[in-house]
């Protein structure tokens, strides 16, 4: 048996909780003091898979979890609810105080007081286990104690049980379902923990959650008991092959392997179907391939992103109820041969299917009908990054004028946490959507590709070797630096001597194109008309799927006019990325021959572009 410890932090994971718990209970056949509804109830006795997620201390079952929040409201109600006699009461742990939405005292003061206390309790629980395979940790990002207290928790997790499975369900942040101010730099600060310690991060948007509620369920006011009963239906789908060994099922190790292709790009993205009220199901067709299609529609993603505007690196699909594995197949051939779906080059047949013949359980008095088969997607896609766009934008605003800054500073924390926390995020943000100039530095200096490059923090260094022609090669001190704003000051570093600088752009965005030019302003600024520059607009494979943005006329004549040596070129398929190193290196040569300087050992200092940089050094061998 492989036991999973539920941890539920803060007010958003205890009330997830409750919701959890109570449906685990209804699909377990367990009451709410804990001893099994019947004998001949679906799950009895002899059914194992429940010890995963229940405990069994004779003459009941209670769950393997602790409830987590600083302060005692919330975990009042579990003590004087219906379920009191379920949980076992050490398991309930307060504290008298709450984070006032300040991930700073969720981490360093108030949290501190309780971290060791909650250790003990997790001991305990793990002590129990006959092979603990790991635990899934339930919380926000925006409050104060899921984001400060759950960062605590996973670096010490880490410490102790580092070779466990950790698993996040994290709500993002909603403005309309919250009116805490702080939850971008919330959210930040905890993501930055998580993106090295989380195995894999399920993230749940309330505003998609409040916009299933309304537009699919009727529910004219939704509040978080609608919303947590739905996220609770998606989780009992995602847990299911852990707590029900009755198909081909999928349980967490597998999830990790098939869905996190590089450690730090761990956030998939969860759609469920079907989702309807109970007045619609009767006019609804609940077969496997509408439950399929629906999962990929962006009205039952759980998280606001477009789906079409991102690549798939995986998808693993979980039904539920009795489907034929054969139907499942053939769904599954459909949708590839459709290729309505667009995967990531290195990755075309990302599907990972699993399903469990136990159906879905409706809750009495919930918002979801009673259905027959369910099934859930969890999807590492790259349509992820405009989510994270959104809250890092946000944080931006926040903190080019230090808002609310010194709340934190007061709990201990260092401003610098701020930045490495917000320059770890850029790599999940920039995704796809950078102008490509890591991928043209990859492309020249090791003619590879990577669909998914991290982007650039700081600045990398390359010394390729340029052969211009038969007796000429040219060894190239090669920058790649940031092209982020907050990076605007870095590159000036790199900035005295470089002979020669190439700017990148997208030329499926307009936008790039601009920062482009403001570069090169700047370049010319700082090194007047000594440097050669050349302009790159990357992307170029992009033009059959019309995807252009950036006319070439026009940059032809802003490369006339600024006598830049310009080329459109693709990173991607190798084109031109030789040429218009070679055209520039020329130049160069040519610009040394022309001075009086001697010819050899000259040093090419750095560059920069809109969201690159590149300098480099020669080594003139005639
Ligand atoms: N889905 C869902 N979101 C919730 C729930 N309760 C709060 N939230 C969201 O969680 C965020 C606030 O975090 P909370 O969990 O309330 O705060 P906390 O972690 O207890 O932290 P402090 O109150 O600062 O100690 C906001 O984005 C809320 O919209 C809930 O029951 N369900």
């Amino acid at each position: 048996m492989k036991e999973i410890i539920c941890l539920h932090v803060g007010q958003a994971g205890c009330q997830i909780g409750h919701a959890c718990w109570e449906l685990f209970c209804l699909e377990h056949g367990i009451q709410p003091d804990g001893t099994l509804l019947s004998l001949n109830c679906s799950i009895n006795k002899s059914d194992q898979s429940i010890l995963t997620f229940f405990e069994d201390i004779g003459y009941k079952y209670t769950p393997r979890m602790l409830y987590i929040d600083l302060e005692t409201t919330v975990l009042d109600e579990v003590r004087t609810g219906t379920y009191r006699q379920l949980f076992h009461p050490d398991r309930i742990i307060s504290g008298k105080e709450d984070a006032a939405s300040n991930y700073a005292r969720g981490y360093f003061t108030i949290g501190k007081e309780l971290i060791n206390h909650v250790l003990d309790q997790i001991r305990r629980i793990a002590n129990q286990c006959h092979s603990l395979q790991g635990f899934i940790i339930f919380h926000s990002f925006g409050g104060g104690t899921g984001s400060g207290f759950t960062s605590l928790l996973m670096e010490n997790l880490n410490i102790d049980y580092s070779k466990k499975t950790h698993i996040e369900f994290a709500i993002f942040p909603s403005p309309k379902l919250s009116t805490i101010i702080t939850e971008p730099y919330n959210t930040i600060l905890n993501t930055h923990i998580g993106l090295e310690y989380a195995d894999c991060v399920f993230i749940v948007d309330n505003e998609a959650l409040w916009d299933i509620c309304t537009n699919l369920l009727n529910i004219k006011q939704a509040n978080f008991i609608n919303i947590n009963r739905l996220i609770s239906q998606v989780i009992s789908n995602i847990t299911a092959g852990s707590r029900f060994k009755d198909g081909n099922t999928i349980d967490f190790i597998e999830f990790q392997t098939n869905l996190v292709p590089f450690p730090r790009i761990h956030f998939p993205l969860v759609s469920y179907a079907p989702i309807y009220s109970i007045e619609k199901s009767y006019h609804e067709q609940n077969d496997t391939q509408t439950l399929t299609q629906d999962l990929f529609h962006r009205n039952n993603q759980m998280v606001k992103v477009e789906p079409s505007r991102g690549k798939y690196m995986s998808i693993a699909i979980i039904y539920r109820g009795s489907i034929s594995p054969i139907d499942i197949n053939h769904t599954i051939n459909k949708l590839k041969n459709d290729r309505k779906i667009s995967f990531v080059d290195w990755c075309p047949n990302g599907f990972k299917i699993g399903y469990t013949t136990n159906p879905p359980i409706y809750v009495p008095g919930g918002d979801l009908a009673p259905v027959k088969y369910s099934a859930v997607s969890l999807a590492n896609s790259t349509a992820l990054v405009d989510a994270w766009a959104r809250i890092n934008y946000k944080f931006d605003l926040m903190y080019s004028k230090r808002a609310f800054v010194h709340w934190y500073i007061s709990e201990g924390m260092e401003e610098n946490e701020f930045n490495e926390a917000r320059e770890n995020l850029a790599a999940l943000e920039q995704g796809e959507s950078g102008v490509g100039k890591s991928s043209l530095a990859l492309r020249f200096t090791k003619g590879q590709f990577q669909e998914f490059i991290e982007s650039t923090i700081g600045a990398a260094f390359f010394t390729p070797t340029l052969k211009i022609d038969q007796n000429t090669s040219l060894q190239v001190e090669l920058w790649d630096t940031a092209g982020q704003e907050r990076y605007h000051s870095l590159p000036q570093m790199y900035y005295r001597g470089p002979q020669a600088a190439l700017v990148v752009y997208d030329i499926t965005n307009f936008d790039s194109f601009l920062d482009a030019k403001k570069w090169i302003r700047e370049l010319r600024q700082i090194n007047t008309n000594e440097m050669v520059i050349g302009l790159a607009g990357n992307k170029a494979d992009l033009v059959t799927e019309n995807k252009r943005q950036v006319d070439t006329r026009e940059v032809v004549e802003y490369a006339d006019e600024n006598r830049l040596i310009f080329m459109e070129i693709s990173a991607k398929l190798g084109v031109n990325v030789t040429e218009i190193f070679i055209n520039i290196a020329k130049q160069i040569v040519v610009k040394q021959s022309a001075s009086t300087l001697p010819k050899s050992s000259k040093k090419i200092p750095p560059t920069k572009s809109k969201s690159s940089c590149f300098s480099s050094n020669t080594d003139n061998k005639s």
